[in-house]
C-alpha cells in the first residue's frame, strides 16, 4: 500500500516542541522518492546565535553501529567471517567465553557488560574525564571484562557499546585495516557520503556543523558545549560525524538492497523484539509504528546529539532528525515523533 504523505506541519511541530523542552536546535529532513523535505527549529550555536541548518554536520552516536555491522556483513558475503563462529576464532583469547560468537555481538546478545555504564554515571563529569582521551579498543574491552556479564551468550538481548567495539576489532584484523578505511571503501565512497566523516582521535568536527550541548544531571545547570571530542569511548560504537542527507542515503542504499546481498540483509533484518514497538537485528533497529508501518534505522545519543534515522522497508522513504542536546529525556521522548509524522503523516 501507498505510503501516506509526510505531515511536515507535524514534523515541525515535533521540533518546536524538542526546542521547548530543551535542545538548543533540531533538524530533520525526509528523502521520499526523490522528492526532498526539511525543517529545522532553534539555533546550531548558543554562543552566536547562528541558526541550525538541515546541511549541518553532527556527531551521530550509535547510528556508527549500523555501518560496522555492514562491514562485517559484506565480510561474510565474502565468505570472510562465520557470523556463527565464534570470535575467539578471528581474536584468541579476547573473550574469556569460546561460545560468544560474532551473530551475538552484532546483535546486543552476548552478555558483555556496557563499559559505558559506569564512565557516564556522572553524566557531565564522566565526559569531561574521557572527553580528550584516546582508548585503545583492548582498554574498552578490559574495562567490560571487569564486571559479569549480563546474560549467557545468546540467551537475552541485552545492549551493549562493548559489542561494537569487539566489532571494530574483528573488522581490523580481518581485513588488516583501520575501520576508518574500510568505511570509506566500503560505504562512504561508493555511496558519495560527502559529509560523513570517521576522524577518530581527532575532537573537531570540519566543515559546517551543528554545536553539542550536554544538559547537566542537575535541572537548572548550564547546558554543555560537548561538540569537541574524541568519542574514543566509543569509536566502532560511537565515532562516526554525518550529516542528515548522508543518513537517508545510507539506510536508503542498505534498504533497497545496495550494500549487502539479498541472504545477509535477511540476517540483518533477524530481529529480537526488545519492546512494544521496538526489536533489534544486527546493528540496526526496527521501530513499529501506530499506523501500522514498521521502519528500519537506527538511534544515536552521543553527547550533544540525538538522532533517529530510518527509512521504509525498501529505502524509498527515509528520514533523519537531530536534536543537539542529550542527556534530556523529554526531548529524546519528543523526537520519536519525527518518525510519526515522517511515515504515518497526518493522524
Ligand atoms: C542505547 C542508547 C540510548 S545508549 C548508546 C550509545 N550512547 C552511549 O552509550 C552514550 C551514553 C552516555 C550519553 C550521555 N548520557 C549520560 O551521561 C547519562 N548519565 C548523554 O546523554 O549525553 C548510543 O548512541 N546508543 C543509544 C542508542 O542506540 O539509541
Amino acid at each position: 500500500a501507498a505510503l501516506p504523505a509526510p505531515d511536515i506541519a507535524g514534523l515541525d511541530e515535533v521540533l518546536r516542541t524538542a526546542v521547548t523542552q530543551g535542545a538548543p536546535g533540531a533538524l530533520a529532513r525526509i528523502d521520499d522518492n526523490g522528492t526532498t523535505y526539511q525543517v529545522t527549529r532553534g539555533v546550531a550555536d548558543l554562543s552566536t546565535g547562528q541558526d541550525i541548518s538541515a546541511d549541518d554536520r553532527f556527531r551521530v552516536g550509535s547510528v556508527t553501529k549500523s555501518f560496522s555491522a555492514v562491514v562485517l556483513l559484506q565480510l561474510a558475503d565474502e565468505h570472510r567471517v562465520d557470523l556463527d563462529a565464534p570470535v575467539n576464532r578471528y581474536l584468541p583469547k579476547l573473550l574469556p567465553d569460546d561460545s560468544i560468537t560474532v551473530r551475538h555481538v552484532l546483535g546486543h546478545r552476548s552478555g558483555l557488560y556496557d563499559y559505558t555504564d559506569d564512565m557516564f554515571t556522572q553524566s557531565v563529569s564522566g565526559f569531561e574525564v574521557v572527553r580528550n582521551k584516546v582508548f585503545t579498543y583492548q582498554q574498552l574491552v578490559a574495562l567490560a571484562l571487569k564486571k559479569p556479564r549480563t546474560n549467557a551468550p545468546g540467551a537475552a538481548y541485552s545492549y551493549s557499546n562493548t559489542n561494537f567495539v569487539v566489532a571494530g576489532l574483528l573488522i581490523e584484523k580481518l581485513t588488516g585495516h583501520s575501520v576508518k578505511t574500510e568505511y570509506e571503501n566500503r560505504i562512504i565512497n561508493p555511496l558519495e557520503l560527502r559529509d560523513t566523516l570517521y576522524v577518530h582521535p581527532d575532537t573537531r568536527i570540519p566543515g559546517r556543523y551543528a554545536h553539542g550541548y550536554l544538559t547537566p544531571d542537575t535541572a537548572g545547570e548550564e547546558l554543555v558545549d560537548a561538540t569537541d571530542q574524541t568519542v574514543s569511548w566509543a569509536q566502532s560504537a560511537g565515532a562516526v560525524i554525518s550529516s542528515a542527507k548522508d543518513l537517508n542515503t545510507f539506510f536508503s542504499a542498505l534498504l533497497g538492497g545496495k550494500l549487502l546481498s539479498e541472504a545477509r540483509l535477511a540476517e540483518m533484518e533477524r530481529f529480537t523484539r526488545v519492546d512494544s514497538t521496538s526489536s533489534y537485528g544486527l546493528g540496526l533497529r526496527r521501530r513499529d509504528l501506530s499506523c501500522g508501518i514498521s521502519v528500519y534505522g537506527h538511534t544515536g545519543s552521543v553527547q550533544g546529539y540525538y538522532t533517529y534515522a530510518f527509512a521504509t522497508e525498501d529505502g524509498r522513504r527515509a528520514v533523519t532528525a537531530v536534536a543537539n542536546t542529550s542527556n534530556n529525556e523529554g526531548v529524546l521522548r519528543v523526537m520519536a515523533g519525527v518518525l510519526e509524522s515522517a511515515f504515518c503523516g497526518k493522524e
